[in-house]
């Protein structure tokens, strides 16, 4: 059975939630006309970097991207994920959550590897919990941008036979050639399929490079955005992790008495 995913690489209006949630939900609506079943935004898409007014535009868990991404994700019958700023009581984590076809809640993650030549470290707090969730019975997880760096913390989430990464991100232009090299290897080390999502445009600090992609658990690209702003279609078959992982089987084959 195939999964139909749309990744909405979109630009995003710097420290503007309102005008951010009134883009996505015209494009989640466009992608679910086309009958998408999963719609992946990007990182800190209501917000994006204005990391030091976090006191004024992260939200609770309840807050009001949550309301209307759950809403959404009900009326269309799609799962929504994407990042969010999140405000604990005054503590503030950047978090990826999904909501699926019923409106449950079926991930939060709040990123592990705080990017320090974002700030990232002076304004949040990083979690501690892994981004494992089931996707209608399927075994995937979800990580923000920077996390990929760290191969040890996506392999952590692949030792349950998860077959799929969910990755969402603000990453800069300048390094997008490590983007893709990165979420390729991810893809071929794990011989899982990368979903992965990044925003365009420019915010005071940085521009951003686009190119989202899919990559399947061969390492082929599936599909993969330009530098502006589109939704990027994708039809992938889960199941194709089974016969790779039982071609070369480095699950069966690691040694993890030598890695300590
Ligand atoms: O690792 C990188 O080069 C980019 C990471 C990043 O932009 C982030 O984690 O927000």
């Amino acid at each position: 059975m195939t999964t139909k995913i749309a990744i909405l690489q979109m630009d995003i209006a710097f420290g503007d939630p309102e005008a951010n949630r009134e883009q996505a939900t015209e494009k989640i609506k466009e992608a679910a006309k086309k009958k998408s079943e999963v719609i992946l935004l990007p990182e800190l898409w209501t917000t994006g970097y204005d990391l030091s007014r976090f006191n004024e535009i992260a939200e609770d868990m309840n807050g009001p991207t949550h309301q209307l991404i759950k809403d959404l994700a009900s009326q269309y019958g799609v799962t929504i994920a994407g990042s969010i700023a999140e405000n604990d009581e005054g503590q503030y984590y950047n978090t990826f959550v999904a909501y699926n076809a019923t409106g449950e809640r079926i991930l939060k993650y709040r990123k592990a590897h705080l990017f320090r030549l974002m700030n990232e470290e002076k304004h949040l707090l990083s979690g501690n919990q892994k981004g494992s969730f089931t996707l209608e019975n399927v075994p995937v997880a979800g990580v923000i941008c920077y996390d990929i760096r760290f191969p040890e913390w996506m392999r952590t989430h692949m030792l349950n036979g998860s077959r799929g990464l969910f990755v969402v991100a603000e990453w800069p232009k300048p390094r997008v050639d490590h983007w893709r090299n990165l979420l390729i290897s991810r893809a071929i080390e794990n011989q899982c399929f990368v979903i992965a999502c990044n925003r365009v445009g420019a915010d005071p600090n940085n521009t951003f490079g686009g190119h989202s992609i899919v990559v399947d658990p061969w390492g082929n690209v599936v599909a993969e955005g330009g530098e502006n702003e589109e939704i990027l279609y994708a039809e992938i078959d889960f199941s194709a992790v089974e016969s790779i992982r039982e071609q070369i089987p480095i699950f069966q084959d690691r040694r993890p008495d030598l890695y300590e």
